[in-house]
This record gives C-alpha cells, sequence and structure tokens, in this order.
C-alpha cells in the first residue's frame, strides 16, 4: 500500500497474510469459516508449493491474542486463470481446519449481485504489501481509501487500453495505490468485498495505470460450487 497509513489493529479481522516460509506474500481474506479468497497470480512464484494463512494478525512478527498461523489443506485456482493476463485471477484456499472465530478473526461477506459499484464511491483497501518505491515491507497492516473510475476511464487507450473486462474495477492510482504484495486482498465497499486486487501492469502509483481489482459478483456461483465440491 502506498502512501497509506497504519490500519486500527483487528479493525479488519477478515484479513490473511498469504505466506511461504515465514514470509509475507499476498493478501487474501476469510470469506467462511474453512476459506480463504486471494489472487491466483500469487501461486506464479511458489513453486507447487501451499500457502500457510496467517489470520488474526496486525503485526506480522509480534506475537497478538488471537494471531494463528493455519495451514492450507487445498489450493483452488480458478481455472480461467492464467500468467499471460488478468483474467479469472481468483484463488480460494481451504484451510486445513475450520478457522476459530473471535474479536480478531471474523468472516467478511463479499457481493453476490452482479451490478457494477458506482463511480466515485469511496472504497478501502488494506494489506501488508510494500509502501514505496524501494519496496519496503511493513511490519504492521496498512490500509488506505480510494475511489472507484469508470471502466471507461480505466480502459483508454492511455490509461490500460480496453483490457478491463466487465469482470474487473478499477480505482484511482495517482499517488495513493495498491503494490507488490498486497494483491489477493478485498476492495471493501459499504462493508462488502467487491473486489480482489490483482497486480495487473505491476505498476504502482502512477495514475495512467489504475488499480485492478477482480470483482467478485459475477464468481460467486464458482466460489460456492468449489466450495461444496471440496470435502469437510
Ligand atoms: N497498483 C497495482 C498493483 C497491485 C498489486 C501489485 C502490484 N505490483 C506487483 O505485484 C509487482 C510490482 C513490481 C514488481 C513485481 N513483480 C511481481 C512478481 N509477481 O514477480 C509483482 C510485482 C501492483
Amino acid at each position: 500500500i502506498l502512501r497509506g497509513s497504519e490500519a486500527r489493529p483487528h479493525l479488519k479481522p477478515y484479513m490473511a497474510s498469504l505466506q511461504l516460509d515465514g514470509q509475507h506474500v499476498c493478501g487474501g481474506f476469510l470469506i467462511a469459516e474453512q476459506w480463504v479468497l486471494s489472487a491466483a497470480h500469487c501461486t506464479e512464484e511458489t513453486d507447487g508449493k501451499l500457502f500457510q494463512v496467517l489470520l488474526g494478525a496486525h503485526s506480522l512478527t509480534e506475537p497478538e491474542p488471537h494471531k494463528r498461523l493455519y495451514q492450507v489443506r487445498a489450493q483452488f485456482p480458478h481455472n480461467g486463470s492464467n500468467v499471460h493476463n488478468n483474467k479469472d485471477d481468483l484463488l480460494l484456499l481451504q484451510l486445513e481446519e475450520k478457522a476459530e472465530l473471535n474479536s480478531d478473526v471474523q468472516v467478511l461477506p463479499f457481493q453476490r449481485e452482479n451490478r457494477d459499484v458506482a463511480v466515485d464511491t469511496v472504497c478501502e483497501v488494506a494489506g501488508w504489501g510494500t509502501i514505496d518505491h524501494s519496496g519496503k515491507r511493513p511490519d504492521k497492516l496498512q490500509q488506505l481509501q480510494l475511489p472507484v473510475i469508470s471502466r471507461d476511464v480505466c480502459n483508454h487507450r492511455t490509461r490500460h487500453d480496453g483490457t478491463i473486462t466487465e469482470n474487473m474495477m478499477c480505482t484511482d492510482s495517482r499517488r495513493k495505490d495498491t503494490c507488490k504484495g498486497d494483491s489477493g486482498g478485498p476492495l471493501v465497499c459499504d462493508g462488502v468485498a467487491e473486489g480482489v486486487v490483482t497486480a495487473g501492469s505491476r505498476v504502482c502509483g502512477n495514475y495512467k495505470k489504475p488499480a485492478i481489482y477482480t470483482r467478485i459478483a459475477p464468481y460467486a456461483e464458482w466460489i460456492d460450487s468449489v466450495m461444496a465440491s471440496a470435502d469437510g
């Protein structure tokens, strides 16, 4: 998160840190007791290894009352996701067991009605992604409020040039923006998860490259079917 601020500790109890060997790789969020939603691109450099999921955290390093690292039973990247574009960039992670819910660990509802969030709606994004252009990583969860911009503006020739589909949405990226390590986190508008951060052009903080999110509503049936099909 570039030019955001430290989140109020444990006020985003749905936030997850997807980790490999104790290192934060991507964001994610709890959509059910045993399920975390993130971005498929997060598995690109994991060499087939399963993530571990940190829940109940504010600081990545300090001991906290309800902080707990969960093993992952299975990971389900959307079949349409691929390394060449941002299409269907969603990843479902089934935890080895149901997360213990408490004041610091809670499920976040996601939007099921497939209708665009109104332009200029101010939504919120959070993550442990890089906080400056040198790639500095924060220890504590950062947050940012960002206005939704129209798909037409986002698709302009000088912006993302027609690559933003109706399954994606954009927020303004002038100065304040998402960045490396924020992928997979939720874009929350009026308390509901509307989108999942995708790396897109990988650029951070450049107003010519608005931040891109995978809209969740178009995938509600996919999410329900994966959760229903997996064991447990
Ligand atoms: N503002 C939009 C936005 C949202 C989320 C993430 C990103 N930027 C990256 O993720 C990124 C950036 C730089 C080098 C990188 N290398 C890799 C990689 N997977 O190798 C990712 C990146 C950008």
